[in-house]
């Protein structure tokens, strides 16, 4: 079996990778959350119990849960002190210390640390009073300004689904949008190239982290089967990047056909998977708010063309293009919040769509969208809930949580 196999959102899951949320989700001030992408300030206790429910939960179904956290460790000690140079001075340079004394005492510190302290600091984040630094450089004393921290912290990180995307037997390690986000994917990276897992498989990289001009992330990546996967044109992956998986999963994989489903731009909706997600053969959840007033939706369908060139075409009805993508006869998509309006946009903004398939029919999701999860039951879905009342500050539910590393197949 290879190490990696996604052919499908829905096919019972075997390995994941999360992250247990830790200090960072609690290292930044209120004036620091939005920059951070963050709506409050989650209580660290709490959110760490809910995770666990969640791993358990996952555990209990059969999932083997790997932590990213863990993972980065055992890449780091695997590959040895040149990797572990190397890899700081790369987290340094995209902090915004390539060179200089600030750089140098940064690596210091880090690496007088044990390897997993080291990694739950760099996610954590270095505030200035943990180390004193003589300046001597003009670079270094302009940059002493009263902002406490030296290394942001990266409390994001435990939406593990966002930062790389495991998709057929290959991965995307995405280069990620807003600079709060963008380091998270350089530990995906030290994970695919070192961690004994994957070290030396010839994984395919279906797109690496080394883009400028376009970004894609995760929780616009959705596998509908072994020849379709569903992309979101959203304020996090732009149609460029689309076009550039497209024409790589054409040339190298299985996959065959790609709907690009645009969706509004904004934070209560940033990726595909807060709207829009497959929990079953032929039923889907959706938040009927990304629908205009005809029920319409711009969708573009991708297939490849003559002499390597990629086709498109233009549609708008998206029970319509599933239906025909998945040779579905019917198909049954269930509104968030049942289609009320207060209570769709309440529960989207609280991850309502945003449910995690673990296996065809059964869904993991958070139980305080109690509408959208009655309504999922009487669809037949067996809805599993876990405890969410810190976690949904980060506004991203299950699915987010989540980087599903094998599947079985459909
Ligand atoms: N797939 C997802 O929708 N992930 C949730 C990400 C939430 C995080 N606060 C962000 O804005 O990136």
């Amino acid at each position: 079996m290879d190490p990696i196999h996604i052919t499908s959102e829905i096919g019972k899951m075997k390995t994941v990778i999360l992250k247990r949320p830790g200090k960072e989700i609690e290292n930044f001030t209120p004036r620091m959350m939005s920059r951070l992408l963050f709506d409050e300030t989650p209580y660290l206790p709490i959110a760490q119990k809910e995770h666990d429910t969640f791993a358990s939960v996952l555990k209990q179904y059969g999932v083997n849960v790997l932590y990213l956290e863990k993972m980065a460790k055992e890449a780091l000690n695997h590959g040895g002190p040149q990797v572990k140079s190397a890899f700081l001075d790369r987290m340094l340079t995209e902090s915004n210390y390539p060179s200089g004394v600030i750089h140098d005492a940064l690596k210091e510190y880090l690496n007088s640390m044990d390897t997993q302290t080291m990694v739950n600091k760099i996610i954590a984040g270095v505030r200035k009073n943990e180390l004193h630094i003589v300046y001597n450089d003009l670079a270094s004393s302009v940059s002493d300004n009263p902002y406490p921290f030296y290394m942001d912290p990266m409390p994001n990180i435990y939406f593990t689904r966002d930062m790389s995307a495991f998709i057929g037997n290959g991965v995307s390690i995405n280069h990620m949008t807003f600079a709060a986000r963008k380091r998270e994917s350089l530990f995906n990276e030290l994970i695919l190239n070192y961690h004994p897992m994957f070290e030396g498989q010839n994984i395919p990289v279906w797109r690496n982290r080394n883009h400028t001009y376009s970004h894609i992330e995760g929780g616009d990546e959705q596998v509908l089967s072994e020849h379709v996967i569903a992309i979101g044109i959203s304020q996090r992956t732009t149609a460029k990047a689309i076009q550039e998986m497209a024409q790589k999963l054409f040339q190298k994989s299985s996959f065959n056909k790609v709907i690009a489903i645009q969706i509004p731009h904004n934070h209560a909706m940033m990726h595909l998977d807060t709207v829009f997600t497959m929990v079953n053969y032929d039923q889907f959840t959706m938040y009927p708010g990304i629908l205009n007033q005809n029920d319409d939706i711009n969708i573009y369908v991708l297939t490849p063309g003559k002499d390597g060139k990629i086709e498109y075409k233009h549609r708008t009805n998206l029970k319509q293009t599933l239906k025909d993508a998945l040779h579905l006869s019917e198909l049954d998509i269930i509104p968030t919040g049942n289609g009320d309006p207060i209570m769709a946009e309440r529960e989207q903004w609280n991850d309502g769509s945003n449910t995690l398939t673990i296996a065809p029919g059964t869904v993991i999701t958070y139980d305080r969208n109690y509408v959208s999860n009655r309504l999922l039951k009487e669809h037949g879905i067996n809805v599993i809930t876990v405890p969410s009342s810190e976690l949904s500050r980060g506004r991203g539910g299950p699915r987010c949580m989540s980087c599903p590393v094998v599947r079985a197949d459909i």
